[in-house]
């Protein structure tokens, strides 16, 4: 006989804690499942642990940038301790978590969960019962359909690796080669990244990137872009990566390569045919509120979702909206406007609201303010000649649609503008605000 709860939660990431913490403090009896150590992407194999690892990449190349400005000596990366580092932040997280739902009553389940019927779950064979199901899996990497795909890592090895070795290659060209390369590279790693498209980055503005190529060539990656992967083959030294480009293949030698082409929700072990749960095109069907459109018990939060931008934010606001829905019987539904997106390269790239694209299909009228800022103090003080903003400013109304902004601290700078596209703030209000002065947030009076 199955133990009834009022609610199952699959993952244990951003998504799964904030809806499990809603119903507890509504007294639901709860029951949560994850087949990896408790805490999820972000905290355990994404942003928190790459973050720790790229402030030991960042303090070696502003060292590196202040040589003949007052710094002397060389320094560089020991590998182990930044693991070390990293990991004493990351493995205390599984039994903290497990600890906190123990003690709050909510039953914990190790293993891979997966329907048996519309309400009803097994997992590793035990059978579980809920009313409601949140699916809260989040994302895995993208099968490429390659062959040798096998030997790909991904970024929980990456993040994982005792030693790092002396040639790397990533592919893709998006968020993770971005940042993983210029971590790599400056632990003195030989790094290639082998990019379908035809930039980096496509999420940022053209522009942008382009100058932040700058960063990548000068720490030796070797960018390739419009250049596609067919095959991994392991050889005596390593891997022989197979590529075709402009009609021409080649193959680039390696002794690690990284899984860094996309990742899609993870669906498939959940067995979601048998709860009656549709799916279009690999995503699950979703209503306004998150709730499946073929189980009413059934909803989705974050990167399993992808209703919005696979982001740890959205993943946050994706469950407040389940949980105001589900547990409170309120309307809600997700409000994606000016979500702020950051790749932590060296120095990093950022975004909030609209693109130009995006913003003339919507039919608006507006200007654009852009400049390449190398010149700029933010940038002098850092010795980073990499700074620059494209900003999107509404003619009728003087209210900022977008932001665009890559160089020294605009991963901070970018929450002011996603504050203003979500609030509607003109240019005048944000030129009449009193910003500390000198920082990041100084330079928005002049930008436009
Ligand atoms: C390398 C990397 C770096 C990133 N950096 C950033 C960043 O800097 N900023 C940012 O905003 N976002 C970043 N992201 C994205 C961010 O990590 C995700 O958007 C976010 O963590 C998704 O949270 P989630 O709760 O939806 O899912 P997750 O945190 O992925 O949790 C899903 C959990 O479900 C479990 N699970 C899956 N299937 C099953 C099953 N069948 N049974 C039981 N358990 C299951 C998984 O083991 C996992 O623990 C990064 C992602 C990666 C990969
Ligand atoms: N800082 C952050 O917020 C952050 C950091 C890392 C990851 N993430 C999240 O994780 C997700 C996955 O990251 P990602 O970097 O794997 O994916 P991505 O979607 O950012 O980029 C994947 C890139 O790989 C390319 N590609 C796909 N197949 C290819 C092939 N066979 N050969 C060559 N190129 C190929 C695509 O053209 C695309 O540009 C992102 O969408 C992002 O939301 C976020």
């Amino acid at each position: 006989m199955a133990t009834p709860y009022d609610l199952i939660v699959i993952g244990t990431g951003t998504a799964a804690k904030v809806v499990i913490m809603r119903a507890q403090a509504a007294n639901w009896r709860i029951a949560v499942v994850d087949f990896r150590p408790y805490g999820g992407t972000c905290a355990l194999r994404g942003c928190d642990p790459k973050k720790m690892m790229i402030e030991g990449a960042k303090a070696l190349d502003h060292t590196r940038r202040m040589q003949g400005k007052g710094l002397q000596g060389e320094v560089r990366i020991d590998w182990t301790e930044l693991l070390r580092f990293k990991r004493g932040f990351t493995d205390p997280i599984p039994q903290k978590n497990e600890r906190s739902f123990e003690d709050k009553g909510i039953d914990i389940f190790h293993g891979q969960a997966r329907f048996t019927g519309p309400n009803s779950l097994e997992v590793d064979g035990h059978p579980l019962e809920a009313q409601h199901v949140l699916i809260a899996s989040g994302a895995e990497p993208v099968m490429l359909g390659i062959p040798g795909e096998e030997h790909l890592i991904d970024n929980e090895d990456f993040l994982a690796l005792e030693e790092l070795p002396s040639r790397i290659v990533l592919v893709g060209g998006g968020y993770i080669a971005a940042e993983f390369s210029h971590l790599a590279a400056r632990a003195g790693a030989q790094v290639t990244i082998l990019q379908r498209g035809e930039r980096m980055l496509k999420p940022f503005d053209p522009d942008l990137v382009d100058w932040l190529m700058d960063s990548f060539h000068n720490q030796g990656i070797d960018v390739r872009t419009r250049t596609n992967v067919e095959a991994i083959e392991k050889t005596a030294a390593g891997y022989s990566v197979r590529v075709s480009s402009k009609g021409e293949t080649d193959t680039v030698e390696a002794d690690l390569v990284i899984h860094a082409a996309g990742r899609i929700p993870a669906l498939k072990a959940l067995n979601l045919e048998a709860a009656g749960v549709e799916t279009r095109e690999g995503r699950l069907s979703l209503n306004e509120h998150l709730q499946s459109t073929s189980n009413p018990g059934v909803y989705a939060a974050g990167d399993a979702a992808q209703m919005g931008p696979p982001l740890t934010p959205v993943s946050s606001h994706d469950a407040k909206v389940v949980s105001a829905h589900l547990i409170d019987g309120k309307p809600a539904r997700p409000d994606y406007a000016g979500v702020p997106s950051v790749a932590f390269t060296i120095p990093p790239i950022a975004s909030a609201g609209l693109n130009e694209t995006q913003a003339q299909e919507q039919g608006l009228r507006f200007r654009i303010s852009s400049q390449r800022a190398s010149d700029w103090f933010t940038a002098r003080q850092a010795a980073e000649p990499v700074y620059g903003f494209k900003i999107l400013i509404e003619e009728e109304t003087e209210c900022i649609l977008g932001a665009h902004l890559v160089g020294p601290n605009v991963d901070e700078v970018i929450n002011l503008f996603a504050l203003a596209i979500r609030h509607r703030l003109t240019t005048t209000d944000l030129k009449t605000t009193m910003f500390a002065y000198p920082t990041g947030a100084s330079d928005i009076g002049s930008m436009f």
